[in-house]
């Protein structure tokens, strides 16, 4: 396995607000690395330092032996850094298919709109919303929505997959579908890091866990390691519940 992502030393303040502060870690080039920690914690601003809507205070963002802490989110994406929203916008007005075929046109893809439009297909088929393809977006429900939120993101044919809450909001049975739809993702070949607030979930998907309190990093390794550690339950559920 080879480092796909080395984050070091990576700090974003906000005014007196440092979200992120000296995080450092590697995601391997196939794995699934999960991030949790309480509301708050600096999670959806990690991942956004990671994509390039938001630009480090300080520290360096690698991404393949590359440098892409000064880059723009377009030129990531097109290096092939790809990432979901916390908050889904689909465009409104247009069909289901439609809005994945956006997708299709940007990231590493070239080509007209009829090939985005075909390849944006086999991304609603991957992720189950192919019956809905010629559904308004907005029409969506929840969870139609989650999925057509990964097939966006799908269809910039990304290498390292950035899931902000994925599974937020889905049933039992919502959430094992997700589940089974992003390990398809690193059977093939693409590399992922998911945040999410479902310890079960999280848990069972990701081959590591890091977590951030306070915009700090206070562990990082093996789930079940992770989870039992004292300071993680501390943090995470609570000094009484610890
Ligand atoms: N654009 C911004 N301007 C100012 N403060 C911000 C901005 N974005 C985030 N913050 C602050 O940075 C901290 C970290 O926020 P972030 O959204 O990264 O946390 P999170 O772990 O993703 O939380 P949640 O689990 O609630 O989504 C919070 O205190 C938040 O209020």
């Amino acid at each position: 396995m080879s480092t796909i992502l080395e984050i070091s030393h990576a700090t974003r303040r906000f005014a007196g607000l440092v979200a992120v502060n000296d995080v450092s870690f590697t995601l391997e080039e196939g794995e699934i690395l999960g991030i949790i920690g309480p509301n708050g914690a600096g999670k959806t601003t990690l991942i956004s330092l990671i994509s390039g809507t938001l630009m480090p205070s300080s520290g360096d963002i690698v991404f393949e032996g590359q440098s892409v802490a000064g880059l723009p989110a377009y030129r990531r994406a097109r290096l092939g850094i790809g990432r979901t929203f916390q908050i889904m916008r689909p465009f409104p007005g247009l069909s289901v298919l439609d809005n994945v075929a956006v997708g299709a046109l940007f990231g590493r893809n070239e080509g007209s709109l009829a090939e985005a439009r075909e390849r944006a297909r086999g991304h609603l088929d991957f992720v189950g919303l192919g019956r809905f393809a010629s559904q308004r977006a907005d029409e969506l429900g929840g969870p139609g929505r989650k999925r057509l939120e990964l097939a966006k993101a799908l269809a910039m044919r990304p290498k390292l997959l950035l899931c902000d809450e994925v599974m937020a909001g889905l049933n039992h049975v919502e959430i094992d579908e997700v589940i089974g739809v992003i390990r398809k993702l690193r059977d093939s070949g693409i590399s992922i890091l998911v945040i999410e607030h479902v310890i079960k979930a999280i848990k069972s998907l990701s081959d590591r866990l890091l977590v951030l309190h306070h915009g700090v990093k206070i562990a990082d390794g093996a789930p079940d390691a992770v989870l039992a550690d004292r300071a993680v339950i501390e943090a995470y559920l609570g000094k009484r519940r610890a």
